[in-house]
């Protein structure tokens, strides 16, 4: 029960999204973790102006004096100030606006590489927003949990959440990561692969969110029965003029082939690493492919042809952690041991 308090809330503070699961409601925001402000003449105090897709859309167009930031880089806190701005705001929104005054409990995920000192900073500026409890997991876990996969049993699980920013393998069995391995380059390594060979091939300057698009629609990891292509804009190199032209899927596939190459052998590192007898269940039940570049089209077929094993995308890939965090928020007291740290506020 809330009770005085408001409903509990998990968290999933991504690179690229932050996604909010609220006890009893399921998922109910999903924006990307960007925010606006203003800062005020002379002084250094800042107002927040934007969040989530509005605040997206200001990208890179903002006027002298407005900026629009994503607090998050490669999954860790790189603004403390406008990650708890973030933090704040969806609380206040998951919470029918009545943020601070409802303090909830709320549940967030950490890397599993994340240093002590980091994984405080979450824990910080989860209370600074207004949280009077927060429990972290390990995000695999999280994901593992969302996906419905026995992390519980003696049998070894392995997960691969594929985000904006980061790539992280685990190998799970008895509650807990075995082995775990990650690499700061994901979904926007990709975009900005993206960027460099339009610059390069065709002289023409393309943004973040364009190349996003390119990936998004055009992108794969292997060759297509029907290959793609598409018209983008973007401004002229050598003249600074409007420009489009059209690239194919196969460019696209190209351009962002060595970070596919780069997470495989992350993943076969991981492989090698994992004790004989739990890498036998994986090479039976397969990996579990997670996060939002999971969606790129034949990255799983790729991956289980050069790991040959199974590989099974899950379903709402996005959205496995949130939901992760939502089973953890329902079981709480039977799940108590996947809890890494505990943060109490009410400051
Ligand atoms: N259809 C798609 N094909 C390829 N990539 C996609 C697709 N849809 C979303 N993505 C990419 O997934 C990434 C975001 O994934 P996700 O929301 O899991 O990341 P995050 O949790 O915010 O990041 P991180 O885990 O690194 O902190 C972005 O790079 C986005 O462009």
């Amino acid at each position: 029960m809330a009770g005085i308090f408001g409903k509990d809330i998990g968290i999933d503070l991504g690179t690229s999204n932050i996604v909010v699961y609220v006890k009893g409601k399921g998922i109910v925001i999903d924006e990307p973790s960007v925010i606006a402000y203003r800062r005020a003449n002379r002084k250094s105090t800042k107002e927040i102006i934007a969040f989530g897709r509005e605040a997206r859309a200001m990208e890179g167009k903002t006027p002298k004096g407005v900026e629009a930031v994503r607090p998050l880089q490669n999954g860790v806190i790189a603004d403390f100030e406008m990650t708890g701005a973030l933090i704040s705001h969806v609380l206040d929104k998951a919470s029918g606006g009545v943020g601070f005054l409802s303090h909830p409990k709320v549940v967030i995920c950490a890397p599993v590489y994340v240093t002590e000192v980091e994984r405080k900073a979450f824990i910080d500026v989860t209370l600074d927003g207004g949280a009077r409890e927060v429990y972290v997991i390990e995000e695999p876990l999280a994901a593992a949990l969302g996906v419905g996969l026995p992390i519980n049993e003696p049998r070894g699980s392995m997960i691969l959440d594929i985000g904006g920013g980061t790539s992280e393998i685990a190998v799970l069995s008895l509650g807990g990561v075995v082995v775990s391995n990650s690499l700061r380059m994901a979904g926007n390594d990709m975009d900005e692969s993206i960027i460099n060979m339009v610059r390069q091939k065709y002289t023409l300057v393309i943004g973040p969110s364009t190349a996003e698009e390119i990936k998004n629609s055009l992108g794969s990891a292997l060759p297509m029965d029907n290959e793609k292509i598409m018209e983008i804009r973007g401004r002229n190199l050598k003249d600074g003029l409007p420009k489009s032209i059209c690239i194919s899927s196969s460019e696209v596939r190209e351009a962002i082939d060595p970070v596919i190459v780069k997470i495989i052998e992350m993943v076969r590192e991981t492989l090698e690493e994992t004790p004989p007898e739990l890498a036998r269940d994986i090479a039976d039940q397969g990996l579990v492919l997670t996060g939002g570049v999971a969606m790129l089209e034949g990255l799983d077929r790729r991956l289980s042809e050069e790991l040959n094993a199974p590989v099974i995308r899950a379903e709402e890939p996005r959205y496995s952690v949130a939901k992760g965090l939502g089973k953890l928020l329902d079981n709480l007291d039977s799940m108590r041991k996947v809890i890494i740290s505990v943060g109490h506020g009410m400051r």
